[in-house]
């Protein structure tokens, strides 16, 4: 699914109520009534609700919401911060229609005129939607804090107010919600580690705008869905054999690290290879073939991997898992490039080698995947202020390169060389353990050698990891989850994929 800006946003509402065509406030409507339904399945009586409203459009929202809040008899008073704007228009129809039914309506003018909230009342934040074009000052500002403090439950209407749908919220007050409910689709700014604190969890209303205007707008960000999946996602053949599903080369693990190699290779193999061979160290030989004797070993090396040989004949090598940090890697780093068929896959100390020598970033296949978690990312292009710097960062760096950087996080970012960003959607935080980026690169390495393009795999890639990991936790709870078990669950999520 697409993600527009907020100024985009700003176009497809107007062009939603020309073409429909719909007026405005039959608009505001809509959506006051897709928060409100979802409200009022969420609370029942004897639930309190107070609603701080600004004097645009989200403010508007408000007096709507607040409105269909009173007609199912719930307790509600609206609090209007006052500005010298006038409002706009919808706000100003809704003020009337709420005045008909209403008299709990305040006008907040200073902060002694700040109500006095109860830790049970439910707080909805219509101060400022995607209109926000300044840090908030004065009252505004004063209001924000008084609102976070009062330890009541806050729902944020469209985006939580004081936060930027797409640019960094440099310092601003900003409201803390329990949940946002914003419109349509998610933006940015809701998918960034950054903003977690603020967003809560956010639930994304229908309210029905144009589908002509998604269908024709131009954008560079994506939310990878279930329709993503499907138009890439393809079925194996009845008559198939072995050799239709490609050969990978991994080449991972040292002493002590072992684990990473298993990981790694078993979820390669979990991911539909055809054949896979493990390039590892002499001492992780009877590891490796017990624990993923579907898999081949080539040896090099006592405790770390010291040379390898013969990468022509693979389809595709996935390096770094537990590979530590050797001198020697530089070289190792250097033939992988070289010897590559295609593009080849980067991840942990792969990464962490490569950071140490910039000059070998040139010599990178292109098409490769790199699969930096921000830290790895910050060592290999240097150091981001925050995620928005960093997401335009490997934007950049991945058109530069002209690689796939997967930049892994909640909602893992795919930046690609075409100067598009893929943003995840499955996944949870119980995949924040030690192995499930070695999981992710086994997944990567299985699907290039089934033929995926490189943005394909990256795609089905994560979102692949991360159903995995949501069905673990779903079965053993996010605390008990371990990189393993996102492998087991590997299965269950290519058959939720293929129905
Ligand atoms: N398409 C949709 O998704 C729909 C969205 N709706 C809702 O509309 C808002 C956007 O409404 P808009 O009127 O454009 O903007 P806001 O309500 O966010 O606020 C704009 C007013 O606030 C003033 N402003 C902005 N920043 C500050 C600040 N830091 N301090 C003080 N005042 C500020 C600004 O006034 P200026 O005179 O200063 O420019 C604006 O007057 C969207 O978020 C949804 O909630 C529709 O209801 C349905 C369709
Ligand atoms: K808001």
């Amino acid at each position: 699914m697409k993600i527009f800006s907020a100024k985009q946003i700003k176009n497809w509402d107007s062009f939603t109520i020309k073409n429909e065509p719909i007026a405005s406030v039959d608009l505001m409507e809509r959506a006051a009534k897709a928060c409100a339904d979802w409200i009022l399945k969420k609370f029942q009586q004897p639930t309190s609700f107070k609603i701080v409203c600004g004097k645009g459009n989200n403010g508007g929202d408000g007096l709507a919401i607040a409105r269909l809040l009173i007609q199912n008899n719930f307790p509600v008073c609206v609090y209007i911060a006052e500005s010298p704007s006038a409002g706009s228009g919808d706000f100003n129809i809704n003020l009337l229609r709420l005045k008909e039914i209403s008299s709990a309506i305040y006008f907040l003018e200073s902060t002694e005129s700040f109500p006095a909230i109860n830790k049970d009342d439910v707080i909805i934040d219509a101060l400022f939607g995607t209109g926000l074009n300044k840090k908030p000052s004065g009252i505004f500002k004063k209001l924000i804090v008084h609102l976070n403090n009062s330890g009541a439950q806050i729902i944020s209407i469209d985006i939580p107010s004081g936060l930027y749908a797409d640019v960094h919220s440099d310092g601003n007050a900003i409201i803390q919600a329990r949940y946002t409910l914003s419109f349509q689709q998610q933006k940015v700014a809701f998918l960034l580690a950054e903003n977690e604190s603020f967003c809560g969890e956010v639930a994304i209303l229908d309210i029905g705008l144009s589908q002509e205007y998604y269908n024709n707008e131009q954008t560079p960000f994506e939310l990878i869905d279930k329709n993503t999946i499907e138009e890439i996602y393809v079925p194996r053949k009845p008559f198939a054999n072995k050799g239709n599903y490609g050969y990978a080369c991994l080449v991972v693990g040292s002493y002590g690290m072992m684990g990473a190699a298993v990981l790694s290779a078993r979820s390669c193999l979990r991911s539909g290879v055809g054949k896979l061979t493990c390039y590892i160290c002499k001492e992780g030989y009877t590891i490796m073939q017990t624990a993923v004797p579907e898999a081949m070993c080539a040896m090099f090396g006592t405790t770390f991997i010291k040379d390898i040989d013969n990468l022509k004949n693979f389809d595709v090598i996935g390096i770094g898992p537990g590979i530590g940090r050797h001198l020697s890697h530089k070289q190792l780093l250097q033939k992988v490039f070289k010897n590559s068929k295609g593009p080849a896959v980067l991840d942990a100390d792969g990464l962490n080698i490569l950071s140490s020598y910039p000059a070998l970033y040139k010599s990178i296949p292109q098409h490769s995947i790199l699969t930096p978690h921000p830290k790895e990312f910050d060592r290999l292009f240097g150091k981001s202020e925050n995620d928005f710097e960093r997401m335009e960062l490997a934007l950049k760096k991945a058109k530069e390169l002209s690689v796939y950087i997967v930049l892994k996080g909640h909602h893992t970012l795919i930046a690609t060389p075409e100067g598009k960003g893929f943003f995840n959607s499955t996944g949870n935080a119980g995949m924040a353990t030690a192995g499930s980026g070695d999981v992710l690169t086994g997944i990567f390495t299985g699907l290039l050698a089934q033929k995926y393009t490189s943005l394909e795999a990256c795609i089905l890639g994560v979102y692949l990891h991360g159903l995995a990991g949501d069905i673990a936790a779903k079965k053993l709870s996010k605390e008990a989850m371990i990189a393993g078990d996102i492998i087991d669950y590997l299965g269950d999520a290519f058959i939720q994929i293929s129905h």
